[in-house]
């Protein structure tokens, strides 16, 4: 089912709110984060996207998904700079949430509590499986959380694993198919014995 804003009718228009849009790498992250920023937009709300200024893969200007869709975003080193450049906005969007810092649900936190509506969008597990940077905190905090999730090439269930396939332990390595296999949980762990 979609993610419907008739959900996010306030009472206290002085307080915002914060959506996370989790799930596995090509499971329609960014997709859904253009959607809703995209509704924003028609509905004549100011609106500002930003991504990590680690994440190189694409334009820095612009979130992109893997299909190609795309929307003008802002990169920025760290989550306090989020801050800075969101005065004067109605609806803020973050995409790879799990390259940003610590702070960065006290930074959604701040904005949700002077008006906006804060919708961020990352993985919620790096390729072991683990829970990956701020994103589940927040999860935590957060209003609504929807998980969405990728089909397993392996077998074509629901995926919500990243599964690595080349040979790299450290935790941050960008990368798209050539690197990276979305997988069910039975597909996953499997994979992980051979
Ligand atoms: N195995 C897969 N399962 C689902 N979508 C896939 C798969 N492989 C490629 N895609 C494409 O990826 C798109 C989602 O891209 P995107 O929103 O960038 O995902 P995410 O941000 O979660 O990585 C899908 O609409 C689909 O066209
Ligand atoms: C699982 C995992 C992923 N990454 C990187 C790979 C991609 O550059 C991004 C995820 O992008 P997407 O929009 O969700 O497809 O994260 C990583 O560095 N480490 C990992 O464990
Ligand atoms: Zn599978």
């Amino acid at each position: 089912m979609l993610f419907s804003e008739d959900r996010l009718v306030r009472k206290d228009a002085s307080y915002g709110s914060i959506e996370v849009i989790c799930g596995s790498m090509f499971s329609g992250k960014t997709e859904e984060l253009i959607r809703r920023m995209r509704r924003a937009q028609l509905a004549k709300l100011g609106i500002e996207i930003f991504k990590p200024a680690l994440d190189t893969r694409y334009q820095q200007e612009a979130i992109i998904s893997h299909d190609s869709n795309r929307i003008p975003s802002t990169s920025v080193e760290s989550s306090s700079a989020i801050l800075l450049l969101s005065s004067g906005t109605k609806v803020v969007g973050i995409d790879e949430a799990q390259f940003f810092d610590e702070e960065l649900p006290d930074v959604c936190n701040q904005l949700a509590n002077t008006g906006i509506r804060v919708i961020v969008a990352g993985l919620d597990m790096d390729f072991k499986g683990r829970p990956f940077g701020p994103v589940p905190a927040l999860m935590a905090i957060a209003e609504h959380v929807t998980k969405v999730h990728a089909v397993c090439v392996r077998c074509g269930a629901p995926a919500n694993y990243s599964y690595r396939i080349v040979e790299e332990e450290k935790r941050l390595l960008l990368g798209q198919k050539e690197s990276y296999e979305p997988r069910c949980r039975a597909c996953f762990y499997q994979g992980k014995k051979i």
